[in-house]
């Protein structure tokens, strides 16, 4: 059995897209025969994807970074650039992924479910699909959009069938050793486990796995020795067995005391996932004791004095010794059984419950500001418009057009009104500086100021070259109209 590790920070970065194509069509005696420049392919996704066979997020540890490959460029002759692969990262069942800032992203439960955890960019534009009724042949393409890059911590909350809670030293990795092939750390001095191990038991035709985590103090609940956190190990768990220390000589305990202080503990664990796993909370678990280290007299003893009390609680109980191994078999069968139960009346989740993020995608993050230096008047930061454009035409008046037209559209007006700009100001952006004409071209009233024709593109992801081109001219044609009409 590996190591359990159950929380790694990836790095993911998403295939940037290939650059549209810039190209004249050319055919004997038809020199000139309109642009053809193809589309940039699509960067490929970092996707998430929960595989039944991955146990623990271990191969994240070791390669804690993952790529997508890019876009290629478009080509002439409207050939469109090959997409980048999307890279499929196969993550285990009850995989919870978190953004940068600890928000829960998604909780990834069920064979195939998947999550986008960055977007490839999109391929740039062709010369082909830029033409519009103003521009019938645009001498430059639109450059791919970079992918997404994120940072996420993947958290495993081990979906084991059987959670052991118990005080430290009371045997539950000792029993996880026993009971299934996992190879824990036993040690005779508390919290000898300080992350979840997790072991696989086979009884007849049931298969189940057992999960023993850190030892519980009291106080744990106020962070008392290694907390309560890692109670999330065992929060989908189908049954909850205390582990009771029937050897031990330290004042003031005894298995009946035990086991009160650790309810009162588990009573206060606040879980993080109760929202929609259907489970009832971990109070409610159904619960089995077990009275180890029989193989001490004085503790065989004890168990047997104490087995009446626990049993008068509805609880099952069995008394075993890790080291002799007695009465390991009815314990196994008896879990077995709980857990055959729970399984009938909690099916699994749909096989594929996908996990749709909203993507953000803010197309207008930029600012104007009042310039101080030489160069203009204002300046347009944040945004890099000039990466749009490509072949850096800044001295081709088309160019410059297109990105005004398009500074336009994201709401660059409205800022320079608000700043007091006057029609003639000069204002720069990355390598470009215009002068400001406030009145748009002729035969244009509104200034389209709104993001609602671009954010219509953004949302239209993944559409075919065909249709960009077709939405890329119903926005031209739109132009003119105010964005709330729309
Ligand atoms: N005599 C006897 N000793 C046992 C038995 N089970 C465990 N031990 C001993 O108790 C000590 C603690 O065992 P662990 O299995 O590490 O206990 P744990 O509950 O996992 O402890 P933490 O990880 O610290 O919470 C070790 O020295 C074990 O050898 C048993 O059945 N009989
Ligand atoms: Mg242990």
């Amino acid at each position: 059995m590996s190591r359990f590790v159950d929380r790694v920070v990836l790095h993911v970065s998403a295939g940037s897209g290939g650059h549209g194509c810039s190209s004249v069509h050319r055919e004997k005696f038809k020199p000139l025969g309109g642009p053809d420049g193809g589309n940039g392919g699509h960067g490929g996704s970092v996707i998430l994807e929960v595989d039944l066979g991955v146990h623990t997020l271990l191969d994240f540890h070791f390669h804690p970074h993952a790529k997508a490959s890019n876009g290629k460029p478009g080509m002439g002759s409207n050939r469109e650039g090959p997409r980048g692969g999307d890279l499929v990262l196969k993550v285990p069942d009850g995989t919870v992924v978190l953004g940068e800032d600890g928000e829960v992203l998604a909780d990834l439960v069920g064979a195939g479910t998947r999550l986008v955890a960055a977007r490839g960019g999109r391929g740039g534009l062709g010369n082909a699909a830029l033409v519009s009724r103003a521009r019938k042949a645009p001498g430059f393409a639109l450059l791919g959009e970079e992918g997404e890059t994120r940072e996420l911590v993947l958290e495993m909350k081990s979906v084991a069938d059987v959670g052991l809670v118990g005080f430290p030293s009371a045997g539950k990795s000792s029993l996880v050793s026993v009971l299934s092939a996992a190879k824990p750390k036993i040690a005779d001095y508390p919290f000898t486990t300080l992350a979840p191990n997790l072991g696989v038991v086979s009884a007849g035709e049931t298969t189940f796995t057992v999960a023993d985590v850190p030892g519980l103090i009291p106080g744990a609940s106020d962070g008392r020795g290694l907390g309560l956190d890692f109670l999330r190990h065992v929060e989908r768990c189908a049954v909850l067995a205390h582990v009771v220390d029937c050897a031990t000589l330290e004042p003031g305990r005894d298995p009946v005391s035990d086991v009160d202080a650790l309810e009162a503990e588990l009573a206060a664990y606040q879980p993080a996932l109760s929202a929609d796993n259907g489970l009832v909370g971990l109070a409610d678990r159904p619960r089995i004791v077990v009275l180890n280290k029989a193989d001490v007299p004085e503790a065989a003893e004890l168990a047997e004095f104490v087995t009446e009390e626990f049993a008068s609680r509805g609880w099952p109980v069995f008394t075993v010794s890790a080291v002799s191994r007695d009465g390991l078999k009815p314990l196994t069968f008896a879990l077995a059984d709980l857990v055959e139960k729970f399984r009938l009346d909690n099916p699994p989740p749909e096989p594929s419950r996908p996990v749709i993020r909203p993507v953000a995608r803010d197309d207008s993050g930029f600012t104007v500001e009042r310039d101080h230096s030489a160069r203009g008047d204002f300046v347009v930061r944040g945004a890099r418009p000039e990466r749009w454009v490509r072949q850096t035409p800044f001295d081709n008046d088309e160019a410059v057009g297109y990105l005004a037209d398009r500074l336009a559209r994201l709401g660059v007006e409205e800022q320079l009104e608000k700043l007091g700009a006057e029609p003639g100001d000069a204002v720069t952006i990355g390598a470009v500086t215009f002068e400001w004409e406030p009145t748009l071209p002729a035969g244009v009233e509104v200034p389209l100021t709104g993001r609602g024709t671009d954010a219509r593109l953004e949302q239209t992801d993944r559409v075919s070259a065909h249709e960009r081109k077709h939405a890329h001219r119903v926005r031209r044609g739109l132009e003119g109209i105010d964005p709330e009409e729309q």
